[in-house]
């Protein structure tokens, strides 16, 4: 089973977009439908997509413009400054403007509240906080979100790692999302697999990363 650690993920990723010129806004979207593709859309009709402003956000509003795009119902909570946002969050971001007014920025305690409360209004929590970006411990509303969404018993999916969680399962970063099923992109992470508790629960998808550039920086 091939593993990767936090660093090389990061390498493989950058290698495709910025060497093999592969559009990173199309692997955010193969992210996206990859998670969707893991949704039995029979049953979950209405959503939380509770994202911050880099890639593993973008990844989680492909998503929610997917899910709007069928009928679904999205309530979008975000967290973190959009100023500083990536540009696939932002490009996915001015999407969603046009299909719900369902968007809210989380920052203040009374927003929290609002969070608590409206989290019950849906039955599936999408969790596009952190991914493979995670460097330091989870504090503030991060973690107050994080330890909301754990006090919820509503069905949780994490996009590629449960936000808080160190991907190469070495630090403790604090709180974490305890997500029902993790979709992972394209490779497992090495602190998923090692850790059965994560690893029965997780999904690998391919999202179109190249075999050569996986290759340049792993001994497949
Ligand atoms: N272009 C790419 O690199 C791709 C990335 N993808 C998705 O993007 C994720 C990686 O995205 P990013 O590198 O933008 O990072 P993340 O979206 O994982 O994290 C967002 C930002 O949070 C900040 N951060 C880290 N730890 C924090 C903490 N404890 N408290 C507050 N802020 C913190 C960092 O500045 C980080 O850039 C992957 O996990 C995957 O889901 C995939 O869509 C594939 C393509
Ligand atoms: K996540």
């Amino acid at each position: 089973m091939l593993l990767v650690d936090r660093e090389t993920m990061q390498k493989i990723d950058n290698f495709a977009i910025n060497e093999l010129k592969i559009p990173s806004l199309c692997l955010v979207e193969r992210a996206a439908l990859s998670v969707m593709d893991n949704i039995n859309l029979d049953i979950r009709q209405t959503f939380a997509i509770v994202v911050s402003c880099g890639n593993n956000g973008a990844d989680g509003l492909a998503l929610a413009r997917n899910l709007l795009a069928i009928g679904k119902n999205c309530y979008i909570y975000i967290v973190g400054n959009k100023n500083k946002a990536s540009r696939d969050f932002i490009i996915n971001y001015n999407a969603c403007k046009n299909l719900t007014k369902e968007i809210y920025s989380i920052e203040t305690i009374e927003d929290m509240d609002f969070l608590r409360e409206n989290l019950d209004k849906v039955n599936t929590i999408i969790d596009g906080i952190f991914g493979t970006g995670l460097n330091r411990p989870v504090s503030g509303i991060y973690a107050n979100i994080i330890d909301l969404i754990n006090e919820k018993n509503i069905y949780t999916i994490s996009i590629d790692l449960p936000s808080g969680f160190d991907a190469n399962g070495q630090n403790n970063y604090g709180s974490y999302v305890d997500s029902d099923l993790i979709v992972c992109m394209q490779i497992f992470k090495k602190g998923l697999y090692e850790d059965r508790y994560f690893r029965d629960k997780t999904v690998v998808c391919d999202i179109g990363l190249p075999k050569i550039a996986i290759e340049k920086f792993t001994e497949i």
